[in-house]
């Protein structure tokens, strides 16, 4: 039997949990913040902690693996325990790993994040087009095999980000419209949503590019960046159903009670049922 989409399951997570994510970014500030030591103990016990927390209420988890990465193997093993918690108490995990590379070597990074049999599998990986979107190929085609999904940078939400992505491309079109056309041709005929994402800085003021791709829309910069829910609106226009917005140390920053973190989410969530309808 073919594995339900990540574009259905997502839908459906939205629709009941509410449209947040919560990115889980065990900054070595916040780490301190909340009484821990910067090492691998530290770094288990505040993502225990936010999976704790949040992974029976929130659509989606998304931890930033260079936070897991910069503690080497031990810190792998932290973040292969934290997908398998919060995927079985209910949250979706979108592993914010940010990969591109030339096709070949995609592949390997699809077959670590989105082969089922890969300690590392995750609901969804974010990953870089801008290699080439054809070079995100077999990671596209892992995705759909095992009813994954892929988030393609297509608007980031740092200020620099607009040197390359709003440059014109051969044809006239941005580089980051470029990217959305593709990720709409992905997503094609796919109901109730395509499992190709694209990521749209909460932060842009207005978006100026078309997002009607079909497909989920991360919206980071929520928080510590300047955005606010109210923001989504004016920068995504009709597509804002389809807006998946994330916050990472905006709700962290309440931790290590689990209590504070829950209210936080509850709190963002609240104001973003106020302004998306
Ligand atoms: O792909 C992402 O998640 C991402 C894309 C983007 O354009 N901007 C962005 O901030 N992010 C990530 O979203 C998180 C934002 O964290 P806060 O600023 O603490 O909410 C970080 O993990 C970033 O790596």
């Amino acid at each position: 039997m073919n594995p339900e989409p990540f574009g259905a399951r997502l839908r459906r997570a939205m629709d009941t949990r509410g449209p947040l994510c919560v990115g889980i970014d065990p900054h070595s500030s916040l780490l301190s913040a909340w009484g821990l030591q910067d090492d691998v103990a530290g770094l288990e016990r505040f993502t225990r902690t936010v999976v704790e927390a949040l992974a029976d209420r929130v659509a989606v988890l998304k931890p930033q693996s260079a936070f897991f990465e910069r503690f080497g193997s031990r810190g792998i093993a932290v973040l292969e325990a934290a997908v398998a918690e919060a995927r079985a108490a209910g949250a979706l995990v979108l592993m914010d790993a940010k990969r591109g590379d030339i096709g070949s070597t995609m592949a390997a990074y699809a077959a670590t994040y989105l082969d089922p049999a890969s300690s590392l599998f995750s609901d969804a990986v974010t990953v870089s087009p801008y290699l080439g979107f054809g070079s995100l190929r077999p990671a596209l085609d892992a995705a759909r095999a095992s009813g994954s999904g892929v988030f393609v940078l297509a608007l980031t939400s740092n200020p620099e980000g607009a040197e390359v992505q709003r440059s014109t491309a051969a044809g006239g079109a941005s580089l980051a419209q470029v990217m959305l056309n593709h990720i709409a041709a992905e997503n094609e005929g796919d109901v109730p949503l395509g499992s190709v994402g694209a990521v749209v800085g909460a932060t842009l003021g207005e978006a100026g590019v078309d997002l009607a791709v079909n497909g989920p829309l991360l919206a980071p910069g929520i928080g510590a960046q300047g955005a606010t829910a109210a923001d989504l609106p004016r920068v995504f226009g009709d597509a804002v159903r389809n807006v998946v917005p994330s916050v990472s140390r905006g709700v962290l920053k309440l931790g290590p009670s689990v209590a504070a973190l829950r209210e936080a989410a509850e709190r963002e969530a609240a104001e973003l049922a106020s302004v998306v309808k």
